[in-house]
């Protein structure tokens, strides 16, 4: 799904208009409809009061639409015009007369006492915002948000104060329990400094022109089922273990044997015909024991160093079809040393996580050597010692684009709407994951699946967008089942084949 900024949603409006055609009236009546049914279907036939605040523009328009439908259809509705500014929008001023009802705010005085709990629609500004709300109406903005422990509040289209593509994580903003958007996600609803104000997103379809949809470029992008169709390849009848590639895990250090064991186990599972794990000697009954089917390198020392110091194993590094190298490795000047043997030897996309990143945010030089086209999958803090500090998550997610760029890479950024930024400057936000997979061992999970698909012969692209979904998916089907806080990372490896089996579908 395509992410779209304000301008983009405007020329969609306006192209719908022109080329469906319809009137920007009857649209505004198709948008608001789609948010009354949702009410109806999801607060019932007997809900609670509605009371909707309409502001001046096309977003209150919506407002003023709903308050109809709902009171059309015999529930109990309050709806106020907020006069944050002087003349109201064309649409919105010609749907004030068909709901004579309306009630006026001035003033932050007028704001109305709400005894009974009830559910607020906030349907102050959208996307037409183009500064902070400031004095009295974003008074009503915190007035609103007073009281949302008491009533449910439903923003339209966006959390009123928000900016759909820059930071407005400074400004007085509507904290909803759901927000009903028109047609594509915005940008600031994927960033993690929102995650508090947008409550649950939920799409609704209002009918914008396909043909705008398809042909309108933007950088930012949702995975969703049809993209991942158009990746997934189901195995061929004829293939046998060889076609999905021997792929090489480097992981573990002394203490640290379960990120080894977590990453092998994901590769295996994610699909890889072959999977050696590369691991201190330490390990080695553990490994064996705990993951029969993988083979085993192992080293002297408690931790990575020495793997490419003999020509032989130098010549070998080629061979595999793909290398994960990181978790749990520990940052042993020693380890530093190997993995930087390990760039210059290994030329082909590879998959860097977790120590891996943090040795290379110590060497900076280090980046340049990382094969083109590799996979980086840093956590938040990670990103920070790779690349710096930023002030906030726009400006990161600008550094992340920037940097995936220049340095040829492909980066994944985790979090809720784990952000991939590729060498083209597109960006690919993965939907699937919960808050139960914030646990150890998840990153080593997924660091091992990306290395299984990059193993299996995916592209770099396709390896990074499938394995994301594939990860998160686990990790969703694996809650449905244990519960979010009962969910570890083996869970996660466990659950692989049914997400793999709804891929499929
Ligand atoms: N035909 C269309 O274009 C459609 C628009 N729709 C709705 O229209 C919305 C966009 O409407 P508009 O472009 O009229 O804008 P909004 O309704 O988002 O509000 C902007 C209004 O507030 C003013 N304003 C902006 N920043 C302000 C601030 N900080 N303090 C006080 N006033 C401020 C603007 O001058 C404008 O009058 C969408 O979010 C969506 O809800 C939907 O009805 C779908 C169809
Ligand atoms: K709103």
């Amino acid at each position: 799904m395509k992410i779209l900024s304000a301008q983009q949603v405007r020329e969609a409006d306006a192209y719908t208009i022109q080329h469906e055609p319809v009137s920007s009236v009857l649209l505004m009546e198709r948008a608001a409809s789609e948010c009354a049914g949702w009410m109806v279907h999801t607060f019932g036939e007997t809900p609670p009061p509605y009371y909707i605040f309409c502001g001046m523009g096309n977003n209150g328009g919506d407002g003023l639409v709903i308050a109809r439908k709902l009171q059309e259809q015999g529930f109990a509705v309050q709806a106020w015009l907020v006069h944050t500014s002087g003349n109201a929008s064309a649409d919105n001023a010609a749907n004030q007369p068909y709901y004579p009802e309306l009630r006026h705010i001035h003033e932050l005085a007028e704001f109305p006492e709400m005894e009974e709990p009830g559910i607020i629609v906030d349907a102050l500004f959208g996307t037409g915002l183009n500064r902070p709300v400031e004095g009295w109406a974003a008074g009503v903005i915190h007035k609103i948000n007073d009281q949302r422990h008491k009533h449910t509040v439903v923003s339209v289209d966006m959390p009123s104060g928000m900016m759909a593509d820059s930071s407005s994580v400074q400004f007085p903003c509507v904290h909803a329990r759901y927000t009903l958007t028109f047609e594509f996600y915005k940008l600031a609803f994927l960033l993690p400094e929102n995650g508090e104000r947008t409550g649950q997103v939920e799409v609704l379809k209002i009918g914008i022109h396909p043909a705008f949809t398809a042909q309108v470029q933007t950088e930012y992008h949702l995975t969703d089922p049809a993209v991942i169709h158009t990746i997934y390849r189901p195995r061929n009848a004829f293939s046998h273990k060889g076609t999905y590639g021997h792929a090489l895990m480097i992981a573990g250090s002394y203490g640290k044997m379960g990120a080894a064991l977590l990453a092998t186990r994901a590769c295996l599972k994610a699909g890889a015909g072959l999977v050696t794990a590369h691991i201190p000697r330490c390990g080695y009954e553990i490994l064996q024991t705990a993951v029969p089917e993988a083979m085993c390198n192992t080293e002297e020392s408690a931790h990575y160093s020495s793997h490419f110091d003999e020509p032989f194993r130098l010549h070998q590094a080629p061979d595999y079809a793909a290398i994960g190298i990181g978790p749990g490795i520990g940052t042993e000047n020693a380890t530093a040393k190997a993995l930087e043997r390990l760039l210059l030897a290994y030329r082909k996309p590879m998959v860097l996580d977790a120590d891996a990143l943090n040795i290379v945010g110590k060497y900076p030089a280090l980046l340049a050597e990382i094969p083109e086209d590799s996979i980086l999958t840093p956590h938040p803090k990670e990103f920070e010692r790779l690349f710096g500090a930023t002030g906030d998550h726009f400006e990161r997610l600008e550094l992340l684009t920037r940097k995936a760029r220049e340095l040829k890479l492909y980066v994944l950024l985790k979090g809720k709407y784990s952000a991939m930024a590729c060498p083209d400057g597109a960006v690919y936000f993965n939907p699937t994951g919960n808050p139960g997979m914030a646990t150890a061992g998840a990153g080593d999970v997924l660091t091992g699946i990306l290395t299984g698909l990059l193993s299996q012969g995916y592209t770099p692209k396709a390896a990074l967008l499938l394995g994301a979904w594939l990860h998160g998916l686990a990790g969703d089907l694996a809650a449905d089942d244990l519960s979010e806080e009962a969910l570890t990372a083996e869970d996660i490896v466990h659950y692989l084949g049914q997400a793999y089996l709804r891929t499929r579908q």
